[in-house]
């Protein structure tokens, strides 16, 4: 089938590549002229494993990229996979997807016959009716359900592991109003569900799009819930890790997501918490859970901070901060910990000297207005620190020994239960 996507960031680069994979013809779309050299050059423009391969495999054959909106004329679907960030108040900003929509909407003007637009991105639940599908209709003069149809296809990919959860998902949501929609996206992902034991969900565009802000919101409170769990545990001494290993052991409540510390980063679970906090109430609904959810994540960075407190005064001290990026396997550092753990040590007037195994570049172009020295490796952070603190869980910090040996007070207050304890060292764990 002929793809297009709109939009080659995290989930449009990764979804076109693997749709690639998969035997499909892929053409990405993108105003950004480096990232569609970049793809054309048969590189990827992001870190994540297993996409360079895939890139490299396919670019110049089944994968193409373009600044040419025109492309699409060619494609028989579009999925429209641009972002969808915050507000000042946490409501989403469409602005990126009626942009891209309007700019859909204008090359399919000219195009005979039928084209399915997929919204990949994770947008409030009418989004794709009341705002996607008016605005391609404002420039291609069509109508929706005649000239073009729209559908919903939520995206579940983590950062990190993004192809993999592609390529073998637990579900696939189709979002549309017509049977023919629901064949197409079948056509589409088949062979992906042939292959694996993918469960395919067949639903409303609303319900799609709520589907993903239920996921998202429940695993993020699921992290809160076990925060604030273990900010209790730290309360009595009790390791909240332990805790976490018995309660895992009932089916209902599972092992997944019980890692306690210093909370959700990354470009979704704090936005797309947000976006369905501010659309509920928006509709006249405060969601308790979510926004406590919300507050217990926000607490966690001065938890951390508090703790180092009762062993350090860092004023006027170097401190080393053990990782940037939001999670281990990526080098995206939006939403990361890391950021509120940096102020607030500059705040208690601390030398900060970070280090990350693969986002320091990301995230010194990302966080412009971050003043800190960075170390070229976690050896050289803590040499000489008169305290550390872990902030990503990169299996490397796990393997730290007598790099600590090198710091003028080895204080280390470990926000992801990454460091190991040691003999030389004052060790503190945020919830065990
Ligand atoms: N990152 C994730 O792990 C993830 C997972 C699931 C869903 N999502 C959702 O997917 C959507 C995209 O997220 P992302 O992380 O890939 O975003 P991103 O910021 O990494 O990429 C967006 C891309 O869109 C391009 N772009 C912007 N405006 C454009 C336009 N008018 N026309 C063409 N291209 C344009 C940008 O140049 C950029 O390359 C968001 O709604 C996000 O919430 C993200
Ligand atoms: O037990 C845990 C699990 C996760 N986290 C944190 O939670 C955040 C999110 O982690 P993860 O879900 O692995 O990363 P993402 O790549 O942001 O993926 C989430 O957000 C994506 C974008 O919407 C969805 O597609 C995925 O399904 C959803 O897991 C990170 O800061 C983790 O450190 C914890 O603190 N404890």
């Amino acid at each position: 089938m002929h793809v297009s996507i709109v939009g080659s960031g995290y989930v449009g680069t990764t979804v076109a590549a693997c749709l690639a994979d998969l035997g499909h013809d892929v053409t990405n779309v993108d105003v950004d002229e480096d990232v569609v050299a970049t793809i054309n050059d048969g590189d990827t423009p992001i870190h994540e494993p297993g996409l360079d391969e895939l890139i490299g495999e396919h670019a110049g054959d089944r994968l193409r990229a373009t600044t040419d909106y025109d492309a699409v004329r060619e494609t028989d679907v579009t999925f429209l996979a641009l972002p969808t960030p915050s507000e000042d108040d946490g409501a989403i900003d469409l602005t990126y997807m009626e942009a891209g929509a309007a700019s859909l909407g204008e090359a399919l003007a000219e195009k005979d016959g039928d084209h399915l637009v997929v919204v990949k991105s994770t947008v409030v639940p009418g989004s794709t009716e009341d705002v996607v599908a008016p605005a391609i209709e404002e420039t291609s003069g069509k109508t929706a359900g005649e000239g073009f149809h729209v559908a919903m296809n939520p995206e579940f990919l983590r950062m990190g592991t993004a192809v993999e959860d592609f390529l073998d998902p637990q579900k696939i949501v189709f979002g549309a109003r017509e049977a023919d929609a629901y064949e197409t996206l079948g056509e589409l992902f088949d062979p992906l569900v042939e292959s694996t034991d993918a469960a395919v969900v067949e639903t409303g565009i609303r319900e799609a799009e709520m589907i993903k802000y239920a996921n998202n919101g429940f695993l993020a409170a699921k992290v809160s819930l076990i925060n604030d769990i273990g900010n209790i545990c730290k309360e009595f001494d009790v390791d909240a890790y332990e805790v976490a290993d018995a309660i895992a052991l009932d089916d209902r409540i599972g092992g997944k997501f019980l890692r306690s510390g210093l909370g959700w980063g990354g470009s979704c679970f704090p936005k797309d918490t947000n976006a369905i906090i501010a659309a509920a109430q928006e509709a006249g609904y405060e969601p308790p859970v979510l926004e406590a959810a919300v507050e217990v994540n926000d607490g966690q960075p001065e938890r951390l901070l508090s703790l180092l407190d009762d062993h350090a005064d860092v004023a006027g001290k170097r401190v080393a901060v053990l990782g940037l990026s939001f999670k281990p396997g990526t080098d995206d550092v939006r939403g990361t910990r890391a950021v509120p753990v940096i102020e607030g040590l500059q705040a208690r007037g601390a030398d900060v000297v970070a280090y990350d195994p693969v986002a320091t570049e990301s995230f010194d172009e990302y966080y412009e207005d971050v003043e800190v020295e960075y170390a070229d490796s976690a050896a050289e952070a803590l040499d000489g620190a008169h305290a550390a603190v872990a902030v990503t869980d990169w299996d490397e910090f796990a393997a730290l020994d007598t790099e600590f040996d090198a710091m003028a007070n080895p204080v280390v207050v470990d926000g992801r239960h990454i460091v190991e304890r040691r003999e030389g060292i004052t060790y503190e764990g945020l919830t065990w």
